[in-house]
């Protein structure tokens, strides 16, 4: 079942509860890992990169349980079994990176045979990973198979981060947390889902400064105990149900408790013409206007730009550029992160959307083009299934999307959900 059969140009109405923020419950999950204490995390959205870091934690020895429909994991780790556990890293996700920090400092050895490549948006590297491990006075071999041993002691690290990258400030965060003495990092990633990591670590135990700013001050304790956490809510799946009740014409809500994450959000969706409002923890989108907001500066070429927190972010760009495809007016969709996130966008044609790339960063869709449903493929990115979906559900008629399954891989229960809500939509 991997193709999404989408019957778009029907108004979608109601009111979604987002799940929890996949970015999030994965360091969390990962960050159990640093205590012999159980921990519970709530709000744990029910998607396969989940299963797979369970997977992984059941193949250390790991004692896991995981209430589906409750949304609670608890799990507690047997520091024996995991130092002699030879269990290979979970594969097709990135968060297998952030197994390392936690591994090495509790086994002091690690051996993995793979890079932690997640979506299909570039490279995906590791080094700032594997230099925040040896910065910690971890060796390694730096080919594949990757062999890490963990020093004696973590002692504490001033460190300046080349670029904000989110999993290796992550990472930083899980090593920083028990060594000994105080730690820095300058050039931190501060989006949600690493604020949530940082307020789990001081819920064990850890006292961490700055977070949510671009420099991070950890002192070290010598041990964390478990906690009982919950996820936030998923600002992506917040957003991109806006945009899917928008292009719709239809009018959806939004309960979530991340709306002071979502200001700069909707200013973006808003200048692809959605009216969306905030009230009491409420978003509602009621209307689309479909015209690119004019800039001012007459000269200028309206944009939508995705960098590191707090600028927009970089996973909910393509969503933002399905809904630009229905609108009149021209705008430019710059991904200041991935050098390879735009290449699907070739797909877009085939739904009579004129869109120019630029170069591997910057994309033009030029408005007012009239739509067609089509049948597309998706890359290996989630979010570009979503962007392909909004596409879809604007135009009349049947279109459908290939190779839709990495949607799992981040939002449960995406077509019953729409479905309640009046979407004609299924899996094939
Ligand atoms: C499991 C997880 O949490 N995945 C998220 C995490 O991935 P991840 O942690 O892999 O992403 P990074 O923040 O490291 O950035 C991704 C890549 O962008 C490039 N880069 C990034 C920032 C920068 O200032 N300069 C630069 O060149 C680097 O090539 C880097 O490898 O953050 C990404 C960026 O928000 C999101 O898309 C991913 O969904
Ligand atoms: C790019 C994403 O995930 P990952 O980093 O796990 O590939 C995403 O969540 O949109």
């Amino acid at each position: 079942m991997s193709e999404l059969i989408v019957r778009g140009g029907k108004p979608i109405s109601g009111e979604i509860k987002p799940f929890g923020n996949k970015n999030a419950v994965l360091p969390m999950l990962c960050a159990s890992l640093l205590t012999d204490d159980a921990t519970t995390i709530e709000n744990v959205p029910e998607i396969s990169d989940v299963e797979k870091i369970l997977d992984y934690f059941r193949r250390c020895g790991s004692d896991v349980s995981w209430d589906r429909d409750a949304g609670t994991i608890s799990v507690r780790h047997d520091l024996a079994q995991l130092s002699s556990a030879e269990a290979e890293l979970p594969l097709g996700i990135r968060s297998a990176v952030l197994l390392l920090a936690p591994v090495i400092t509790r086994a002091k050895k690690l051996f993995f045979d793979t890079d932690a490549k997640g979506c299909a948006l570039g490279l995906r590297e590791i080094d700032p990973h594997l230099h925040i491990l040896s910065r910690f006075g971890c060796t390694m071999r730096e080919t594949r198979p990757y062999r890490i041993e963990g020093a004696p002691v973590n002692r504490a690290q001033h460190i300046w981060a080349d670029y904000a990258s989110v999993t290796a400030t992550e990472t930083f965060l899980m090593m920083a947390a028990t060594a000994e003495g105080i730690s820095t990092l300058t050039n931190a990633a501060s989006e949600p889902h690493v604020q949530a990591l940082c307020r789990m670590l001081e819920a064990m135990g850890a006292k961490i400064e700055g977070i949510g700013t671009s420099r991070l001050t950890v002192t070290g304790v010598s041990h964390l105990s478990g906690a009982s956490v919950v996820v936030p809510d998923d600002h992506h799946e917040v957003a991109t149900f806006l945009a899917i009740g928008g292009v719709t014409g239809g009018r959806i809500s939004v309960r979530t408790d991340v709306t002071e994450h979502m200001v700069l959000i909707i200013r973006q969706f808003q200048k692809l013409g959605l009216q969306i409002t905030e009230g009491d923890g409420v978003l509602t989108v009621d209307g689309w206007n479909r015209e690119i907001e004019r800039p001012y500066t007459v000269e200028m070429l309206q944009k939508i730009e995705a960098a590191p927190w707090p600028y927009f972010p970089a996973d909910l760009l393509p969503q933002a550029i399905g809904v630009s495809i229905g609108c009149t007016g021209d705008i430019m969709f710059w991904n200041k992160i991935y050098e390879g996130a735009l290449g699907w966008s070739a797909e877009l044609n085939k739904f009579g959307a004129k869109v120019h790339l630029s170069d591997p960063h910057r994309l033009i869709v030029f408005g007012g083009t009239r739509l067609r449903p089509a049948i597309v493929e998706a890359p290996y990115i989630i979010r570009v299934v979503l962007a392909l979906f909004i596409a879809a559900i604007q135009i009349d008629g049947e279109s459908i999307i290939k190779n839709a399954d990495p949607i799992r891989r981040a939002h449960p229960k995406f077509v019953e959900r729409l479905k309640e809500l009046g979407a004609d939509v299924e899996w094939r």
